[in-house]
This record gives structure tokens, C-alpha cells and sequence, in this order.
């Protein structure tokens, strides 16, 4: 007999992440793909954008995480595995906060996830050599997606990374160290070697090959897409068995077909 397996939609929005070096365009190009979509997706801000005397458990880590680096933009403090799981702790203490929009249909979009806690925290275990690097950063993604699921959908924005080095210092009026530029070049190949590890969740967008206004089309049909057939939000700590975190639904429930059951 053979059992046709019928899975209805979440009814949950899809949470997304736009990931890539500071001052690529993250922020920019996915405002410029939002301009004119509704229902608007949630913005989940930038660490740098997060007020420092905000109250609550996510930037009160950030805040320790801050004052630990004093003054590093990639907040290394010289720890950089304690400093991993608390990056990964305020990326969970994001996900608690966003639940009830994602669970109301509504899209969320996170500057930043936990892509850029591996790669910089990798760069960081394994300084000098991209290829260690490379397999601790796959192997602190999988840690992370212990601790909260991934998102549905990871944008890559990519670039020259003198050009997002140029950028982000014009922005924030500053001049980064040799060795802080050196480091985004290095994290600049491991967001591009993470993203070839699952095709199914990164699409990439390369600014060299490119323009603003090609960039911004694309992140907006990916975007747009991203709520198409979506499965349930499981806490991946509680296994096969745990309701949806979104809709509540249980594996076998509704007629829903699980692969577990
Ligand atoms: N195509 C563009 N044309 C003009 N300005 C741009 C363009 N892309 C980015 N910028 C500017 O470059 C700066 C860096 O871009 P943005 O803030 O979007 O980067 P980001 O990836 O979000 O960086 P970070 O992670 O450091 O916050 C900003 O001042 C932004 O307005
Ligand atoms: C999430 C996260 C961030 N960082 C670093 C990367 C940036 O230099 C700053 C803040 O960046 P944002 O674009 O303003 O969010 O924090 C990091 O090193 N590790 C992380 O996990």
C-alpha cells in the first residue's frame, strides 16, 4: 500500500537573515527590497543599531559582550567559544522575542544570525588557517541550530571586501586596523564557502557581478517566496516529537504526515 504523504502548510511567516561583512549592504539593499511589499516582514535590527542602555536579557548580553571587547568591531574579547555561545544565546533570546509575529503569519527578517557567530567565532578559533576554520564554522552552525532552529531562508550579500571595508568606514567615520581588515577579507571567503554548504537555504548575492538595483530585485523575489510551503518551527533540543513552536501542531496530528511516525 503506499501512504500519500499530506502535509499542510504552516501557517506561520518565514524567518529570514541577511548575512555578509559590515558594510556590504545589508541593510540598505534589503530597505531598498522592502520599498512598496506588504504586509511589511519584521526587521530584526544590527548589533551595532541596538541602543546600549536598552533593559532586557539579549542587550544585556550584548552589552557584556561589548564591554569584554572594548571597542573591537567583531566583539572578540579573547574567548572566543564562551563569547560563540552567548552570540548564540542572544540569537535564541531574538527568536523568543520575534515568536508571536512569526506565529501571526508575519515574515521577520534578522540583521544578522548565527551564520556570522560561526564565521567570525571560527576565524577566531582558528587564526591563519581557512580551512580549519571552515570546519569549525560548519560544525558551530551545527551547535547553534541546537539551540534554535535556522533560519528558513539566509541571504548572502557579498563583495568585494575592500568595497564593504570602504563603506563601512565612511559610515561610521572610522578607520578599521590592518589586521580588522584582514579579518573581513578571511570572513568574506567563509560566508562564501558556508553558503556553499546548503543551497537550499542561502541564496547569494554577489555585488561585484551585480548592480544596487539587480541586488535589491532579487532579495525582494526571495524574500517574497520564502512563505511558500513552509514546515513547522520545532525547538530542535526537544527531537522528533515537539510541537510546532508557530501553530502548536504535533507530528501525526491533523493528518498531518510525519516521517517519524
Ligand atoms: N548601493 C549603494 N549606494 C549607496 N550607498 C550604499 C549602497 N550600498 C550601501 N550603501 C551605504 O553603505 C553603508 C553600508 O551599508 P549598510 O549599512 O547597508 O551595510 P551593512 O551590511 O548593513 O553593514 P553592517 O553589518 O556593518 O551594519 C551605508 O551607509 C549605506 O547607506
Ligand atoms: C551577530 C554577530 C555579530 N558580530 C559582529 C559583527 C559586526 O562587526 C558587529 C555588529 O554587527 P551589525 O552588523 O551591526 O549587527 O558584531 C559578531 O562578531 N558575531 C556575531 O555573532
Amino acid at each position: 500500500m503506499t501512504i500519500t504523504a499530506h502535509r499542510p502548510a504552516c501557517t506561520r511567516g518565514p524567518l529570514i537573515s541577511a548575512e555578509g561583512l559590515n558594510g556590504v549592504g545589508k541593510t540598505y539593499l534589503t530597505n531598498r527590497a522592502l520599498e512598496g511589499l506588504g504586509p511589511k516582514p519584521l526587521m530584526l535590527g544590527a548589533f551595532s543599531q541596538r541602543a546600549t542602555r536598552h533593559p532586557g536579557l539579549g542587550d544585556a548580553l550584548l552589552r557584556a559582550l561589548r564591554e569584554a571587547s572594548v571597542g573591537d568591531p567583531f566583539l572578540r574579547g579573547g574567548t572566543p567559544m564562551t563569547e560563540a555561545l552567548i552570540l548564540m544565546a542572544i540569537k535564541r533570546h531574538d527568536l523568543d522575542t520575534v515568536l508571536p509575529e512569526l506565529a501571526s503569519g508575519r515574515p521577520v527578517i534578522e540583521g544578522r544570525s548565527v551564520d556570522t557567530t560561526a564565521v567570525c567565532q571560527a576565524l577566531q578559533l582558528h587564526p591563519g588557517d581557512l580551512d580549519a576554520a571552515r570546519q569549525s564554522a560548519v560544525a558551530l552552525l551545527g551547535l547553534a541550530a541546537t539551540y534554535r532552529p535556522l533560519p528558513d531562508l539566509t541571504i548572502l550579500v557579498t563583495d568585494d571586501p575592500s568595497k564593504a571595508l570602504e563603506r563601512a568606514q565612511r559610515r561610521d567615520r572610522c578607520a578599521f586596523t590592518t589586521e580588522q581588515a584582514t579579518f573581513m577579507a578571511e570572513a568574506c571567503t567563509l560566508f562564501e564557502q558556508l553558503a556553499t554548504t546548503d543551497p537550499v537555504r542561502y541564496r547569494v548575492v554577489d555585488r561585484r557581478h551585480v548592480n544596487e538595483y539587480e541586488a535589491a530585485q532579487q532579495i525582494r523575489a526571495w524574500i517574497e517566496g520564502a512563505g511558500d510551503d513552509l514546515g513547522c518551527l520545532s525547538e530542535p533540543w526537544q527531537g522528533p516529537g515537539a510541537a510546532c513552536m508557530c501553530c502548536g501542531t504535533e507530528p501525526g496530528m491533523n493528518g498531518r504526515y510525519s516521517p517519524n511516525s
